[in-house]
């Protein structure tokens, strides 16, 4: 369970987060949703502790997320980026495999879970395990962001508009085909975007932020029937 109590952060003079707190049940979908700049992003990596929160705290299953050192947290949640974030260096197969091997995985249960997490994508390991990623389709890179971020098994996935760089066409698809997948119905998911079709397909709970701030939390459909006020309402388009 992640509880996040009054966060709050500051650059210079912009405050990029003000108070904000909600929890996420083990296996719900929190979407972090609003406009360009709202915040969305810098809430995202507080929980992972890329940055550190001005005020307020993370708790991960009731422990203070401040006094688990850096590395230990993020191996227990998977990041997904907008652009991937894969290594340009490394192959599809290495590219997966970051997480075991530093968990020393034995070589035969990486290859095989590198080999099934790009079948459920829809990759596969003759034709693409030894490809670098600018060998590539967007579409393809993000799968493979996908697997690299489910490697290991984390009970957390944190999500940054991770389909947000494909054409309209392959993130449904991509999307679809996700959600479908075992490992996203398990998973704590907390995930950004800017789409509200995307939003409501995947979440348990929508998150709508405006400015730095929660404007209004609740399940799709007590925001689509109850939007708190106009903001809402127009951000919606109901
Ligand atoms: N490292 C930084 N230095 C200075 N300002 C920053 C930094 N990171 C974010 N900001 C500012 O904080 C605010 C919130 O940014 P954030 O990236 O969290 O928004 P977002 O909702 O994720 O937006 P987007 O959807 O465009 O990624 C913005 O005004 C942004 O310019």
């Amino acid at each position: 369970m992640i509880e996040v109590r009054n966060l709050g952060k500051t650059f210079g003079n912009v405050h990029a987060v003000q108070q904000i707190s909600f929890t996420v049940a083990e296996g719900e979908n929190l979407i972090l949703l609003g406009t360009s700049g709202c915040g969305k992003t810098t809430t995202l990596k507080m929980i992972n502790r890329l940055l550190d929160p001005d005020e307020g705290t993370v708790l991960l299953n009731g422990t203070d997320t401040a006094t688990i050192p850096p590395a230990r947290l993020r191996r227990g949640m998977g990041y997904v980026l907008q652009h991937t974030g894969l290594f340009p260096h490394y192959t599809v197969a290495e590219n997966i495999a970051v997480v075991p091997r530093l968990q020393h995985w034995k070589k035969e249960d990486v290859r095989a879970r590198a080999a099934a997490l790009m079948q459920k994508l829809g990759l596969t390991w003759q034709e693409h395990a030894h490809m670098y990623p600018h060998q590539l389709s967007g579409g393809q890179q993000q799968r493979v962001g996908l697997a690299r971020a489910l490697a290991a098994d984390p009970p957390v996935l944190l999500m940054d508009e991770p389909f947000g760089a494909l054409d309209p066409i392959t993130r449904n698809r991509i999307r679809q085909e996700f959600s479908e997948l075992e490992e996203f119905r398990k998973k704590t998911i907390i995930m950004v975007t800017h789409d509200v079709q995307e939003a409501f397909a995947l979440a348990t709970r929508v998150c709508l932020m405006d400015k730095g701030r929660i404007v209004q939390m609740g399940t799709p459909e007590e925001l689509q029937q109850r939007p708190a006020n106009e903001f809402v309402r127009a951000f919606l388009k109901l």
